[in-house]
């Protein structure tokens, strides 16, 4: 007799986004869409008294308050537990089939993504779909001027939502969302005023759904826009170099495609090195491979210094595209180099198998 297939991993979304730039508002009326009927909502509340879930409609024992503060080990080990603890309940038949966390305004969602990647058990049975970044339209400039906390969040997300379109002025919203699209150009932009929204711009933007026939890159990891921003950044170079902020200019966020299938050996090196050495300054990467060796597309994701284990997927994206393409988002260290080092190890490890190969023949 088989033992029935494990449940598939539960997926988890981030809603991150500065004080009071209306979290619990959007959450709130998600909520109440069919589409999240069964979500359980952590909430990663800072300070002592955790007002959040007071606020969240629909409480019931599915919402979880972390009360850990931003201490980013209290945060982990509280999320784990939080993450444990449904884990049980879903294994005794609570029908949840999706998580929100929602962090502190102030948070830094790193140690939150980690804890995704990092923990056995909340590893086997849920997986990150995508971090939601709220922007408040009228405060947004400011704050992202003044924290760069601020930057960091808006830097890293998968999806991000401007919010309060109706608090700014005509002037303050194309003036953000280009400072959004620099930052981050993969990101889709989206609107949502009062919390409206649909679930379907915010949600499934993950890739590891092994139920999926093709995984979905394009909605995971938007090359094209990487490029089509490029593009448009060249053009315009004049226009926009003076006005961007000092926390601005730290932050690249790029994309690198490879045609040759890549050596894992000197791809993984080099991520090692890089995350050894410079790990508090990788904010986030991800990529699809396509390595020597291997058939299927292999998907790599990390934050920090930790990384997530590669995943094969099942197919190549719709298109048969088998290029391998990384995104990258750092602080202080910029595409050339980035380049130059992965390109440096990926050749060193190719000349090692030739002479391995000499050798053995
Ligand atoms: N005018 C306007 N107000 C909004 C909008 N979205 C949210 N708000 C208001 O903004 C305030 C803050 O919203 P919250 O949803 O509490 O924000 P939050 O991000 O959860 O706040 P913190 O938990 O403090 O970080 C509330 O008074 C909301 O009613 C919007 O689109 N327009």
């Amino acid at each position: 007799m088989s033992t029935p297939d494990p449940a598939p991993p539960v997926p988890v979304t981030v809603l991150t986004g500065f004080l009071g730039s209306g979290k619990t508002t959007l959450l709130n009326r998600l909520l109440r869409h069919p589409a999240l009927a069964d979500t359980a909502v952590l909430i990663n509340e800072f300070g002592e008294i955790g007002l959040d879930h007071l606020l969240v409609e629909k409480l019931d024992g599915d919402t979880v308050l972390l009360n850990a503060g931003c201490l980013c080990c209290t945060v982990r080990g509280d999320l784990v537990k939080a993450l444990r603890d449904l884990a049980v309940r879903i294994e005794q038949g609570h029908a949840i089939r999706r998580v929100v966390v929602e962090t502190t305004g102030l948070a830094d969602p790193a140690p939150i993504l980690q804890t995704l990647m990092s923990d056995p058990l909340v590893l086997f049975r849920y997986r990150l779909d995508g971090v939601v970044t709220l922007v408040d339209a009228a405060t947004g400039m400011a704050t992202l001027d003044a924290q760069p906390e601020a930057v960091k969040q808006a830097a890293v997300a998968d999806r991000l939502v401007l919010t309060k379109t109706d608090l700014a002025t005509p002037e303050q919203v194309p003036a953000l969302w280009a400072r959004l699209r620099a930052l981050n150009p993969g990101a889709p932009l989206l609107n949502a005023l009062h919390g409206d929204i649909t679930p379907g711009e915010l949600l499934d933007c993950g890739l590891y759904d092994a139920t999926r026939k093709h995984p979905d890159v394009r909605r995971w990891l938007d090359a094209e826009a990487f490029a089509a921003h490029d593009a448009h950044a060249h053009g315009h170079h004049h226009h926009h170099h003076h006005d961007v902020s000092r926390h601005d200019s730290r932050i690249h966020s790029f994309c690198l495609s490879f045609d040759q299938p890549l050596p894992w050996d000197g791809l993984a090196t080099w991520l090692e090195v890089l995350t050894m050495t410079r790990g508090e300054n990788v904010l986030r990467v991800k990529g699809i491979l396509n390595l020597e060796g291997q058939d299927g597309p292999i998907a790599i994701h990390g934050v920090q210094h930790l990384f997530h284990p590669p995943v094969k997927l099942a197919a190549w994206p719709e298109g048969d595209d088998r290029r391998s393409r990384i995104v990258f988002i750092l602080r202080d260290l910029d595409r050339a180099t980035v380049e130059k080092g992965l390109t440096a190890f990926a050749e060193s490890a190719r000349r090692e198998a030739a002479i391995g190969a000499g050798a053995a023949g």
